[in-house]
């Protein structure tokens, strides 16, 4: 199968060794550290009219930044979610604009199709018969939907509070399905266990292979096409592994590198007050998270209390000149609940922690009557209609 010809391999994102692409699929096997995809990026001759009106209609369209080629790619035509502008929301903070980057738009209602898409793909390149990975549940469903899409058996390790609709439509994609009792840390333990018997299951979790991040990626670089390349001032990500913030770093340094934006935006951590081990960090001026001891919150798909990007999240976070902030469920779901009635957008339940974060962010002075802000909505609100709705039920609604 065909890659880009400007992928030059992968490399170790702690210790900065390079391999070969086909010689690795997981972690760096020196040090254990995320792998990153990298490109011969001076080789490249990029302007936004490249784009323009370019096929597929997907994520694949910005093929010179993926390691494969369009034609390899097993998809469903993710990507190509819009950027809703959100004038109430603006107005209330006080900025230029405020955006919705809508990744609930994708196949299977998540930005992790993006990164399954990838994924998948390199797994089927490798000549993988099976796909496995431990989840909150939204890259679960993903992934056995990409399996399913490519031909491949998939195993997916899910806790026990993980929703209905992921658990239910891991099933009705085919595939194998563990429900661990408990949190993401009992699932990716019994994970590890399972899969140090197999050594023909194939890791498509983000983070433990190079790929499924890279896909994220995609969702940063449509953010700035359709801005015509100017560069958001703030974007906020709701972060639970840190996987999002570290693609979205990615993606600002490469185009900056290839000429196509100028700027690079102060990324920011959104997560639950619950579960805010990367916020502890930041605010201890620690360059590592600790574990978060008693993870407690609603928001189950950003409940991660040892964040395998944690780490590379922080570097994000403080080379952009971000920060990051943790907010209470009730706050949280009061801002998905409430963009749902004035604006009409179904966020996800933790994708309410971006909208929390910008109200923080504007009460404590940090945005500027001329930014551009741009809030992730990372999955969508519809697989989280009895959460959201529960919370209009304790206001008494
Ligand atoms: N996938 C999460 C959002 C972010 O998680 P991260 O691993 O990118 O930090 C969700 O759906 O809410």
């Amino acid at each position: 199968m065909e890659t880009n010809p400007a992928f030059a391999g992968v490399r170790c994102t702690a210790c900065d060794t390079m391999f070969d692409a086909d010689e690795v699929s997981g972690r760096c096997p020196s040090c254990e550290g995320v792998l990153d995809a990298t490109y011969d990026l001076d080789a490249l001759d990029l302007a936004p009219e490249t784009f323009a009106e370019r096929s597929p209609r997907s994520q694949w369209r910005y093929r010179e930044l993926l390691p494969f080629a369009p034609d390899a790619a097993v998809t469903t035509m993710e990507g190509e979610t819009p950027l809703v502008p959100v004038p109430s929301l603006a107005a209330e903070f006080g900025v230029a604009a405020v955006y919705v980057k809508d990744e609930g738009r994708n196949p299977t209602g998540t930005i992790d199709d993006r990164g399954q898409s990838v994924a998948v793909t390199a797994a089927k390149r490798a000549g993988a018969s099976d796909v496995a990975l431990a989840s909150t549940g939204d890259d679960g469903q993903s992934a056995a939907a990409y399996a399913a899409r490519a031909g491949l058996d998939s195993h997916t390790f899910v806790p026990s509070r993980a929703g209905f609709t992921n658990k239910a439509m891991v099933n009705v994609h085919g595939g194998d399905m563990s429900v661990v009792e408990g949190r993401i840390d009992d699932a990716e333990a019994a994970f590890a266990d399972a899969v140090a018997e197999r050594d023909d299951w194939h890791p498509v979790q983000a983070l433990a292979t190079p790929y499924a991040h890279e896909g994220l990626k995609t969702a940063y670089i449509e953010i700035a096409a359709a801005l015509d390349w100017e560069t958001p001032d703030v974007v906020i990500h709701p972060t639970g592994r840190g996987t999002g913030l570290h693609a979205f770093y990615k993606a600002a340094r490469e185009l900056d590198a290839t000429g196509l934006t100028d700027a690079i935006p102060k990324l920011y951590a959104a997560q639950a007050e619950g579960c805010a081990p990367i916020v502890r960090a930041f605010e201890e001026g620690r360059e590592s998270h600790e574990p978060w001891e008693r993870p407690d919150t609603i928001c189950g798909r950003i409940e991660i209390p040892d964040p395998a990007g944690g780490n590379l999240a922080l570097d994000a976070i403080r080379a952009t000149d971000g920060g990051a902030v943790s907010v209470p469920d009730p706050e949280t779901l009061e801002g998905a609940t409430s963009v749902a009635e004035t604006a009409g957008l179904e966020l996800s339940a933790s994708s309410g922690t971006a909208v929390a974060t910008a109200y923080a962010l504007a009460e404590r002075g940090e945005l500027d009557a001329d930014d551009t802000l741009v809030l992730v909505n990372a999955g969508t609100g519809s697989k989280d209609g009895d959460i959201l709705r529960s919370h209009l039920m304790s206001k008494g609604i």
